[in-house]
Protein backbone atom coordinates (compact mmCIF):
# COMPACT_ATOMS: atom_id res chain seq x y z
CA UNK A 1 0.00 0.00 0.00
CA UNK A 2 1.25 3.36 -0.51
CA UNK A 3 -0.36 6.11 1.24
CA UNK A 4 0.38 9.89 1.23
CA UNK A 5 -0.22 12.14 4.23
CA UNK A 6 -0.70 15.85 3.99
CA UNK A 7 1.57 16.50 1.19
CA UNK A 8 2.48 19.45 0.32
CA UNK A 9 4.93 20.76 -2.84
CA UNK A 10 6.03 24.02 -3.47
CA UNK A 11 8.58 24.43 -6.33
CA UNK A 12 11.59 27.17 -5.12
CA UNK A 13 9.90 29.96 -7.45
CA UNK A 14 7.15 29.25 -5.08
CA UNK A 15 4.73 27.57 -7.38
CA UNK A 16 1.94 25.31 -4.64
CA UNK A 17 1.75 22.61 -7.07
CA UNK A 18 0.44 20.10 -4.78
CA UNK A 19 -1.33 21.59 -1.42
CA UNK A 20 -2.47 19.17 1.53
CA UNK A 21 -2.76 15.89 -0.83
CA UNK A 22 -3.60 12.27 0.56
CA UNK A 23 -4.25 9.01 -0.84
CA UNK A 24 -3.43 5.61 -0.69
CA UNK A 25 -3.04 3.80 -3.59
CA UNK A 26 -3.86 0.25 -3.24
CA UNK A 27 -1.79 -2.94 -3.86
CA UNK A 28 -2.59 -4.71 -6.85
CA UNK A 29 -4.80 -2.59 -8.27
CA UNK A 30 -4.64 0.95 -10.57
CA UNK A 31 -5.22 4.19 -9.30
CA UNK A 32 -5.69 6.73 -11.89
CA UNK A 33 -5.00 10.30 -11.33
CA UNK A 34 -7.26 12.54 -13.44
CA UNK A 35 -7.02 15.98 -13.83
CA UNK A 36 -6.50 18.79 -16.03
CA UNK A 37 -3.43 20.29 -16.70
CA UNK A 38 -1.53 21.76 -14.15
CA UNK A 39 -3.51 19.89 -11.44
CA UNK A 40 -0.35 18.31 -9.69
CA UNK A 41 -0.41 14.74 -11.19
CA UNK A 42 3.21 14.66 -12.41
CA UNK A 43 4.21 16.04 -9.48
CA UNK A 44 2.22 13.57 -6.79
CA UNK A 45 3.68 10.90 -8.85
CA UNK A 46 7.28 12.09 -8.74
CA UNK A 47 7.06 12.02 -5.12
CA UNK A 48 6.31 8.84 -4.68
CA UNK A 49 9.80 7.70 -6.18
CA UNK A 50 11.70 11.13 -4.85
CA UNK A 51 12.13 12.30 -8.20
CA UNK A 52 10.63 15.05 -6.32
CA UNK A 53 10.98 15.68 -2.82
CA UNK A 54 7.81 16.96 -0.89
CA UNK A 55 8.02 20.01 0.98
CA UNK A 56 5.85 18.77 3.89
CA UNK A 57 3.73 15.38 4.73
CA UNK A 58 4.58 12.26 4.96
CA UNK A 59 4.48 9.30 2.10
CA UNK A 60 4.80 5.32 3.19
CA UNK A 61 5.00 2.49 1.25
CA UNK A 62 3.82 -0.82 2.98
CA UNK A 63 4.34 1.49 6.22
CA UNK A 64 7.79 2.73 5.63
CA UNK A 65 8.60 6.22 5.02
CA UNK A 66 10.41 6.86 1.95
CA UNK A 67 12.35 9.78 2.99
CA UNK A 68 14.56 7.78 5.08
CA UNK A 69 14.91 5.06 2.16
CA UNK A 70 18.51 5.58 -0.49
CA UNK A 71 16.74 7.75 -3.15
CA UNK A 72 18.58 5.79 -6.04
CA UNK A 73 17.58 2.76 -4.92
CA UNK A 74 14.14 4.09 -4.34
CA UNK A 75 13.63 4.65 -7.93
CA UNK A 76 15.27 2.03 -9.66
CA UNK A 77 12.80 -0.52 -6.94
CA UNK A 78 9.80 1.13 -9.04
CA UNK A 79 8.95 1.02 -12.61
CA UNK A 80 8.44 4.27 -14.33
CA UNK A 81 6.76 5.01 -17.53
CA UNK A 82 6.62 8.76 -19.32
CA UNK A 83 5.24 10.21 -22.53
CA UNK A 84 6.79 9.62 -25.24
CA UNK A 85 8.35 6.63 -23.78
CA UNK A 86 11.18 8.46 -21.95
CA UNK A 87 13.58 6.02 -24.57
CA UNK A 88 17.36 6.79 -24.95
CA UNK A 89 17.81 7.69 -28.28
CA UNK A 90 21.52 5.84 -29.18
CA UNK A 91 20.29 2.68 -27.48
CA UNK A 92 18.54 -0.45 -29.14
CA UNK A 93 15.55 -1.51 -27.87
CA UNK A 94 17.09 -4.16 -26.28
CA UNK A 95 19.17 -1.98 -24.25
CA UNK A 96 16.56 0.30 -23.58
CA UNK A 97 14.07 -2.23 -21.82
CA UNK A 98 17.39 -3.41 -19.66
CA UNK A 99 18.60 -0.11 -18.76
CA UNK A 100 17.52 -0.59 -15.08
CA UNK A 101 18.89 -4.38 -14.68
CA UNK A 102 21.86 -3.48 -16.34
CA UNK A 103 22.19 -0.39 -13.82
CA UNK A 104 21.56 -2.68 -11.27
CA UNK A 105 24.51 -5.12 -11.98
CA UNK A 106 22.91 -7.70 -14.07
CA UNK A 107 24.82 -8.91 -16.59
CA UNK A 108 24.30 -8.24 -20.24
CA UNK A 109 23.05 -11.84 -21.50
CA UNK A 110 20.76 -12.18 -18.45
CA UNK A 111 19.70 -8.57 -19.12
CA UNK A 112 18.75 -8.94 -22.77
CA UNK A 113 17.26 -12.07 -22.38
CA UNK A 114 15.14 -10.67 -19.67
CA UNK A 115 13.85 -7.57 -22.32
CA UNK A 116 13.06 -10.20 -24.74
CA UNK A 117 11.10 -11.84 -22.66
CA UNK A 118 9.11 -8.61 -21.84
CA UNK A 119 8.90 -7.93 -25.76
CA UNK A 120 6.66 -10.50 -26.10
CA UNK A 121 4.45 -9.75 -23.24
CA UNK A 122 3.71 -6.32 -24.67
CA UNK A 123 3.32 -7.90 -28.20
CA UNK A 124 6.39 -6.30 -29.81
CA UNK A 125 8.30 -8.87 -32.36
CA UNK A 126 11.31 -9.85 -31.50
CA UNK A 127 13.73 -8.57 -34.21
CA UNK A 128 12.92 -5.61 -33.46
CA UNK A 129 15.00 -5.58 -30.78
CA UNK A 130 18.12 -4.26 -32.30
CA UNK A 131 16.30 -1.15 -33.66
CA UNK A 132 17.21 2.11 -32.38
CA UNK A 133 13.69 4.68 -31.12
CA UNK A 134 13.74 6.40 -34.14
CA UNK A 135 12.83 3.46 -35.97
CA UNK A 136 9.78 2.70 -34.61
CA UNK A 137 6.06 3.76 -34.55
CA UNK A 138 4.95 5.71 -31.71
CA UNK A 139 3.10 2.97 -30.62
CA UNK A 140 5.77 0.49 -30.23
CA UNK A 141 7.91 3.24 -28.34
CA UNK A 142 5.57 3.23 -25.85
CA UNK A 143 5.27 -0.53 -25.69
CA UNK A 144 8.85 -0.30 -25.32
CA UNK A 145 8.70 1.97 -22.24
CA UNK A 146 6.35 -0.08 -20.59
CA UNK A 147 8.66 -3.07 -21.23
CA UNK A 148 11.22 -1.30 -19.44
CA UNK A 149 9.33 -0.12 -16.59
CA UNK A 150 8.49 -3.62 -15.92
CA UNK A 151 12.21 -4.72 -16.39
CA UNK A 152 13.43 -4.90 -12.76
CA UNK A 153 9.86 -6.89 -12.01
CA UNK A 154 8.42 -3.68 -9.77
CA UNK A 155 5.89 -4.33 -7.34
CA UNK A 156 5.12 -0.32 -8.41
CA UNK A 157 4.57 1.22 -11.78
CA UNK A 158 4.34 4.96 -11.68
CA UNK A 159 2.62 5.70 -15.34
CA UNK A 160 2.48 9.61 -16.70
CA UNK A 161 0.23 10.11 -19.61
CA UNK A 162 2.04 7.09 -21.42
CA UNK A 163 -0.40 6.73 -24.15
CA UNK A 164 -0.70 10.45 -24.52
CA UNK A 165 1.05 10.82 -27.49
CA UNK A 166 -0.18 7.99 -30.12
CA UNK A 167 -4.00 8.06 -32.19
CA UNK A 168 -6.95 7.33 -30.84
CA UNK A 169 -6.94 3.40 -31.95
CA UNK A 170 -3.71 2.75 -31.03
CA UNK A 171 -4.23 4.07 -27.74
CA UNK A 172 -6.77 1.68 -27.20
CA UNK A 173 -4.60 -1.11 -28.19
CA UNK A 174 -2.25 0.04 -25.91
CA UNK A 175 -4.94 -0.13 -23.12
CA UNK A 176 -6.41 -2.69 -23.65
CA UNK A 177 -2.60 -4.50 -23.69
CA UNK A 178 -2.11 -2.15 -20.33
CA UNK A 179 -5.35 -4.28 -19.00
CA UNK A 180 -4.24 -7.70 -20.19
CA UNK A 181 -0.71 -7.36 -18.43
CA UNK A 182 -1.90 -6.33 -15.30
CA UNK A 183 -4.74 -8.93 -15.26
CA UNK A 184 -1.96 -11.61 -15.01
CA UNK A 185 0.98 -9.36 -13.13
CA UNK A 186 -1.26 -7.26 -10.34
CA UNK A 187 1.08 -4.65 -10.06
CA UNK A 188 0.02 -1.56 -8.09
CA UNK A 189 -0.30 1.19 -10.87
CA UNK A 190 -0.47 4.52 -10.47
CA UNK A 191 -1.31 6.11 -14.17
CA UNK A 192 -1.93 9.38 -15.28
CA UNK A 193 -4.17 10.83 -17.45
CA UNK A 194 -6.32 14.13 -18.61
CA UNK A 195 -8.26 11.37 -20.72
CA UNK A 196 -11.51 10.68 -18.82
CA UNK A 197 -12.24 7.60 -21.31
CA UNK A 198 -8.89 6.35 -20.37
CA UNK A 199 -9.50 7.00 -16.33
CA UNK A 200 -12.63 4.59 -16.47
CA UNK A 201 -11.11 2.22 -18.77
CA UNK A 202 -7.78 1.50 -16.86
CA UNK A 203 -8.89 2.89 -13.42
CA UNK A 204 -10.26 0.51 -10.32
CA UNK A 205 -9.98 3.66 -8.25
CA UNK A 206 -10.11 7.33 -9.46
CA UNK A 207 -8.98 10.38 -8.16
CA UNK A 208 -9.92 13.00 -10.06
CA UNK A 209 -8.39 16.30 -9.13
CA UNK A 210 -8.81 20.08 -9.08
CA UNK A 211 -5.85 22.24 -9.12
CA UNK A 212 -3.44 22.20 -6.62
CA UNK A 213 -4.07 18.42 -6.12
CA UNK A 214 -6.75 19.05 -4.56
CA UNK A 215 -9.20 16.11 -4.48
CA UNK A 216 -12.87 16.81 -6.37
CA UNK A 217 -13.46 13.56 -6.10
CA UNK A 218 -12.30 9.66 -5.72
CA UNK A 219 -13.95 6.43 -5.95
CA UNK A 220 -14.56 3.83 -8.43
CA UNK A 221 -15.47 5.06 -11.95
CA UNK A 222 -19.26 4.07 -11.88
CA UNK A 223 -19.06 5.83 -8.30
CA UNK A 224 -17.62 9.36 -10.02
CA UNK A 225 -20.36 8.92 -12.59
CA UNK A 226 -23.27 7.54 -10.64
CA UNK A 227 -23.15 10.30 -7.86
CA UNK A 228 -20.51 12.90 -9.26
CA UNK A 229 -19.82 15.44 -5.69
CA UNK A 230 -20.59 18.61 -7.32
CA UNK A 231 -20.78 20.19 -10.95
CA UNK A 232 -16.81 20.27 -11.31
CA UNK A 233 -16.91 16.95 -11.33
CA UNK A 234 -19.86 16.56 -13.45
CA UNK A 235 -18.39 19.01 -15.88
CA UNK A 236 -15.13 16.98 -16.15
CA UNK A 237 -16.65 13.63 -16.45
CA UNK A 238 -18.70 15.27 -19.66
CA UNK A 239 -21.94 14.38 -17.86
CA UNK A 240 -24.82 16.48 -18.47
CA UNK A 241 -23.04 18.58 -21.59
CA UNK A 242 -25.56 20.26 -23.74
CA UNK A 243 -27.61 17.57 -25.24
CA UNK A 244 -25.42 14.51 -23.86
CA UNK A 245 -26.71 13.09 -20.59
CA UNK A 246 -24.27 9.75 -19.55
CA UNK A 247 -25.16 7.06 -17.69
CA UNK A 248 -23.46 3.75 -16.50
CA UNK A 249 -25.19 0.51 -17.54
CA UNK A 250 -23.95 -2.62 -16.71
CA UNK A 251 -19.76 -0.86 -17.09
CA UNK A 252 -21.00 1.00 -20.48
CA UNK A 253 -21.59 4.22 -20.54
CA UNK A 254 -24.40 5.15 -22.63
CA UNK A 255 -25.93 8.35 -23.84
CA UNK A 256 -29.81 9.25 -23.44
CA UNK A 257 -30.34 7.35 -26.85
CA UNK A 258 -28.99 3.97 -25.49
CA UNK A 259 -25.40 4.77 -27.51
CA UNK A 260 -22.25 3.86 -26.30
CA UNK A 261 -20.37 6.41 -25.32
CA UNK A 262 -17.38 4.53 -23.29
CA UNK A 263 -17.00 1.48 -21.59
CA UNK A 264 -16.20 0.91 -17.64
CA UNK A 265 -13.18 -0.65 -15.89
CA UNK A 266 -14.69 -3.71 -13.76
CA UNK A 267 -13.38 -3.90 -10.45
CA UNK A 268 -12.15 -7.68 -10.67
CA UNK A 269 -9.63 -9.52 -8.76
CA UNK A 270 -6.30 -9.97 -10.38
CA UNK A 271 -6.26 -13.65 -11.34
N1 LIG B 1 9.96 22.34 -11.61
C1 LIG B 1 8.91 23.15 -11.44
N2 LIG B 1 9.08 24.41 -11.00
C2 LIG B 1 8.05 25.24 -10.81
N3 LIG B 1 6.76 24.90 -11.03
C3 LIG B 1 6.52 23.65 -11.47
C4 LIG B 1 7.57 22.72 -11.71
N4 LIG B 1 7.02 21.56 -12.17
C5 LIG B 1 5.69 21.78 -12.19
N5 LIG B 1 5.39 23.03 -11.79
C6 LIG B 1 4.07 23.63 -11.66
O1 LIG B 1 3.31 22.88 -10.74
C7 LIG B 1 1.96 22.78 -11.17
C8 LIG B 1 1.59 21.30 -11.31
O2 LIG B 1 2.35 20.73 -12.36
P1 LIG B 1 2.28 19.18 -12.72
O3 LIG B 1 3.22 18.95 -13.85
O4 LIG B 1 2.44 18.39 -11.49
O5 LIG B 1 0.77 19.08 -13.20
P2 LIG B 1 0.07 18.00 -14.14
O6 LIG B 1 -1.31 17.87 -13.60
O7 LIG B 1 0.90 16.79 -14.22
O8 LIG B 1 0.03 18.75 -15.52
P3 LIG B 1 0.21 18.18 -17.02
O9 LIG B 1 -0.99 17.33 -17.27
O10 LIG B 1 0.24 19.42 -17.84
O11 LIG B 1 1.51 17.43 -17.02
C9 LIG B 1 1.86 23.58 -12.45
O12 LIG B 1 1.44 24.87 -12.10
C10 LIG B 1 3.28 23.61 -12.96
O13 LIG B 1 3.53 24.75 -13.73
Amino acid sequence: MIELHGVTKRYPDGTVAVDDFSAQFPPHRTTVLLGSSGSGKTTILRMVNRMVEPTSGTITIDGEDIAGRDPVQLRRSIGYVMQNGGLLPHRSVLDNIATVPLLNGVDKADAHARARELMALVGLEEKLGRRYPSQLSGGQQQRVGVARGLAADPNILLMDEPFGAVDPLVRRELQDELLRIQSTLAKTIVFVTHDVEEALRLGDQVILLAQHGHVAQRGTGAELLGSPADAFVADFLGLNRGDRTLVERDGVLVDEHGRAAGVLRQAQEPS
